[in-house]
C-alpha cells in the first residue's frame, strides 16, 4: 500500500520500534542476526537463451545499503521428525510483502538444499523471521539476498563452511542472483548469473529508488525480450571486461524495454527521474519494477524521493555500498 508523507514517517517510525523489539528478540538465546542487502544491476546485457530455458547475461552487480534483516535460530525437534524450516516474513518501512507460504519462501528452501547437500540429518527446527525492506517483484533481488542471508545463517548454526562448494551450489540452485549476494559489493557475473568473473571497487554514490504499486515477473519479462530482443553494444562489452571501478560503469540494461512494454508506467518512471537527476543517469533494476537513478548528494536523493512519494509511488533514499549476505550478531 502506497501512503503519504506523513503517513510514512509514522509507519517507519513504528516499524523501527518493532524493528528493536525483533532484535532484543534476537538477542536472546540462540537467535542469529544477519543483513540481507538490495541490489542493482549497473551493466545487464542479456544474450541468447540457453537450452536450460535461461537467458546468457553478463552483469555487474552492486549492492545498496538498503537492506533485509534475516533472524535465525534452531531448536530441537521429536525424535525422528528431521529437519523441519520455517519462514516469516514480516514488511518494514511501509513496504507491504505479498503472502509467501513457509515451503515458498526462498530462504526456506535455500536452507533446505543445504540440508541435503550436505547430508544433515538432525531432528531440528529451524526458523526464519524476516523484516522485509526491500519491495518483492522489484528487481531488488530481494528474495533472492534473503536466500543467501540464510545460506549464511545455516552455515553459522551448522558449523558449515560459507565458502564450501555444497553453499555455492545451493545458491544457484535457489536462483541466479544468489550467488552474487554471497559476494557483495560491485561484481561482475556471467552465465546465468550465477558465475563469478571478478570484484570491482565498490562505490559509496547516493542513489534514489522508484517503483510503481505493480510489480514485473522476471520470467515474463525474460518472455518479452525473446519476443523482441534488443542487442547489447560493443562499449558495453568492453566495460564487462575493463573497468575496474564502479563509478566509471556505464549503465545498461537490455532487458528494460521488455519490462517497459509489460508495465507501460515504467517509461514514465523513467523519465520523470531522468528530468530530475539527468539523462543517462536513471536505469530499471533488473527486470524491474524499481528504477534507480544516481544521485549528486544523499540530499538530492532524499528530495527526488519525497516528491516520487507524492505520485503515489514507493521511494527511498540509499546508497551504493559494500554489503554482502552476512552475521551481523
Ligand atoms: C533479472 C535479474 O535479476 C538480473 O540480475 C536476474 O537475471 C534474474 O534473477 P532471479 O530473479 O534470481 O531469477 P531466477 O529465479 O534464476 O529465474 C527466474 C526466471 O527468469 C528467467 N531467467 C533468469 C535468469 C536468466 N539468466 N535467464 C532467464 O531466462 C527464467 O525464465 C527463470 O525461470
Ligand atoms: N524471502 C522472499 N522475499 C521476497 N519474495 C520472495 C521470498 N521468497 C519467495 N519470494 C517470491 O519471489 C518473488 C520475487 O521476489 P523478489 O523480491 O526476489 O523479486 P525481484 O526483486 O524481482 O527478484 P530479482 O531481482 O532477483 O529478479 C515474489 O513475488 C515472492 O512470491
Amino acid at each position: 500500500m502506497i501512503k503519504g508523507d506523513g503517513a510514512q514517517d509514522a509507519v517507519d517510525m513504528l516499524a523501527e520500534a518493532r524493528s528493536a523489539q525483533m532484535l532484543s528478540e534476537a538477542e536472546s538465546p540462540g537467535w542469529i542476526e544477519l543483513v540481507a542487502p538490495a541490489k542493482v544491476n549497473l551493466v545487464l546485457n542479456v544474450g541468447d537463451r540457453l537450452d536450460s530455458g535461461y537467458h546468457r547475461v553478463s552483469t555487474i552487480l552492486h549492492a545498496l545499503n538498503l537492506h533485509d534483516t534475516v533472524f535465525m535460530r534452531r531448536t530441537a525437534a521429536p525424535e525422528g521428525s528431521g529437519l523441519s524450516v520455517a519462514a516469516e516474513v514480516k514488511g518494514r518501512g511501509g513496504v507491504s510483502v505479498p503472502e509467501i507460504a513457509s515451503a515458498d519462501n526462498l530462504a526456506a528452501k535455500a536452507v533446505a538444499l543445504l540440508a541435503r547437500a550436505i547430508g544433515r540429518a538432525e531432528d531440528e527446527r529451524v526458523e526464519i523471521r524476516i523484516d522485509k525492506r526491500i519491495p518483492a517483484q522489484a528487481g531488488l533481488g530481494g528474495g533472492s539476498s534473503d536466500a543467501a542471508a540464510a545460506l549464511v545463517g545455516a552455515c553459522r548454526l551448522w558449523g558449515v563452511d560459507p565458502s564450501s562448494r555444497e553453499v555455492r551450489d545451493a545458491a544457484c540452485e535457489v536462483g541466479s542472483d544468489v550467488a552474487f549476494f554471497l559476494q557483495g559489493g560491485c561484481a561482475a557475473f556471467a552465465g546465468k548469473g550465477d558465475e563469478f568473473v571478478r570484484s570491482l571497487c565498490a562505490s559509496k554514490r547516493p542513489v534514489v529508488l522508484v517503483k510503481p504499486e505493480r510489480g514485473v515477473s522476471t520470467v515474463r519479462a525474460y518472455q518479452a525480450f525473446d519476443a523482441d530482443p534488443v542487442p547489447a553494444d560493443g562499449a558495453v562489452e568492453a566495460a564487462f571486461d575493463e573497468v575496474g571501478s564502479a563509478d566509471d560503469v556505464p549503465l545498461f540494461n537490455n532487458l528494460a524495454l521488455a519490462s517497459e512494454g509489460l508495465e507501460p508506467e515504467l517509461s514514465a518512471v523513467r523519465r520523470w527521474l531522468e528530468g530530475r537527476c539527468g539523462a543517462g543517469r536513471a536505469l530499471l533494476c533488473g527486470s524491474g519494477s524499481c528504477t534507480f537513478a544516481l544521485c549528486e548528494s544523499f540530499d538530492e536523493a532524499v528530495a527526488v524521493s519525497v516528491e516520487a512519494r507524492k505520485h503515489g509511488w514507493w521511494s527511498r533514499a540509499t546508497s551504493l555500498g559494500s554489503l554482502k549476505a552476512a552475521v551481523v550478531r
